[in-house]
């Protein structure tokens, strides 16, 4: 399968889709990204939080290896963790996680979240942290750092994740480089188009995590809402084209105007995942859709709650 590839606003290009890798784990991850990029997977979505850049490195270095693809072919995004907000630290995170992958550059580095942390322990760069506390800083300085890996060639592009559109329009009032990228939920339950809409007149590309609405988030509680992939509005659409449920899902986002990210560790779902750009919803189709919109997030980042750059605050977007 072909993936369609979509322009972003510094004349770099990028795949439609990319592969989800968190939780994916260590001892799967580097046969599921493998066969990904065999069956046409281009885009491959990581951060360091995920504890998996390394094994995903094997798995690119070896189907560069053996000429499945060439580097130029591949999108790799990853992304900068909170406790590494410090202007100084950005480079330094970034070559972290380009060592892991053992790559020179990455495609874009993303700032993870809009708020920063410290961490209280030890610093073991082998670990995500587990025990960090909030802290005030600024991400327009965080962003200098950013700026600094494209000077230094070590990102392509650099963009964002889980920014409001304030703090969105923070950062295009005090750039030198542009973000080409917010990175946030789309999914049914959490179409977050006003946000969508709000980055787009502004040259931002959306890529949407969660696209089916992240069943297996280790947070969720009895009650808490998950995206019914099997719902019938949803296959009622599938069988008019001869697709699933969670197909149909993956080109809603798509035809939103984002690059859905679905994650899978498994080769069929990885082979359905991708197989979404022969179809296209119907107007009405999208209506349908549109209608299963609740507006509940399925990653809200409790964590962060008290932190002053939190994103998700009532009554903004
Ligand atoms: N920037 C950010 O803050 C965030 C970024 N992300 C990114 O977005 C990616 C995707 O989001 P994520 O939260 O993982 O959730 P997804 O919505 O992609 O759901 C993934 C889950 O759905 C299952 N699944 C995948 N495909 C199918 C299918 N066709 N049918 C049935 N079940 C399926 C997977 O299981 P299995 O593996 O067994 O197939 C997995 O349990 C992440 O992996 C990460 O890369 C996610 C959250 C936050
Ligand atoms: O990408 C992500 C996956 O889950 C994390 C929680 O552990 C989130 O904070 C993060 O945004």
């Amino acid at each position: 399968m072909v993936v369609p590839n979509i322009s972003l606003n510094n004349e770099e290009v990028c795949p439609a889709l990319a592969l989800g890798t968190w939780l994916s784990k260590p001892g799967e991850v580097e046969e599921a990204v493998k066969y990904a990029i065999d069956i046409g997977y281009r885009h491959i979505d990581c951060a360091w939080l995920y504890g998996n850049e390394k094994e995903i490195g094997n798995a690119i270095r070896a189907k560069l290896a053996d000429e499945t693809v060439h580097r130029n072919e591949l999108f790799i995004t990853t992304k900068l963790w909170n406790t590494f907000h410090e202007e100084e630290e950005v480079v330094e995170a970034c070559k972290r996680s380009l060592k892991n992958f053992g790559l020179c550059y990455v495609d874009l580095y993303l700032v993870h979240w809009p708020c920063a942390q410290k961490n209280l322990g030890k610093v073991d760069f082998n670990l995500p942290f587990k025990d960090a506390v909030n802290i005030p800083y600024d991400f327009v300085k965080t962003w200098r750092g950013m700026e600094r890996c494209v000077e230094l060639k070590l990102a392509k592009s650099i963009g964002l994740s889980n920014f409001n559109s304030k703090q969105v329009q923070r950062i295009l009032d005090n750039c030198k480089i542009k973000p080409v990228m917010n990175q946030i939920e789309v999914n049914p339950y959490f179409n977050n188009k006003q946000l969508i809409k709000f980055c787009k007149e502004r040259q931002l590309a959306i890529q949407g995590y969660s696209p089916l609405g992240s069943p297996a988030r280790p947070w969720i509680k009895p009650g808490d809402p998950v995206v019914d992939l099997k719902t019938p509005e949803v296959e009622g659409i599938g069988k008019k084209y001869g697709k699933t449920g969670p197909q149909v899902i993956l080109r809603y986002v798509y035809q939103l105007g984002v690059i859905p990210i679905p994650k899978s560790s498994n080769f069929e779902r990885l082979k359905q995942n991708i197989d979404i750009f022969d179809f296209e919803l119907s107007e009405e189709d999208m209506a349908v859709m549109d209608s299963l919109n609740i507006n509940v997030r399925a990653c809200h980042a409790e964590e962060l709650k008290d932190s002053p750059d939190y994103p998700f605050k009532e009554n903004e977007f």
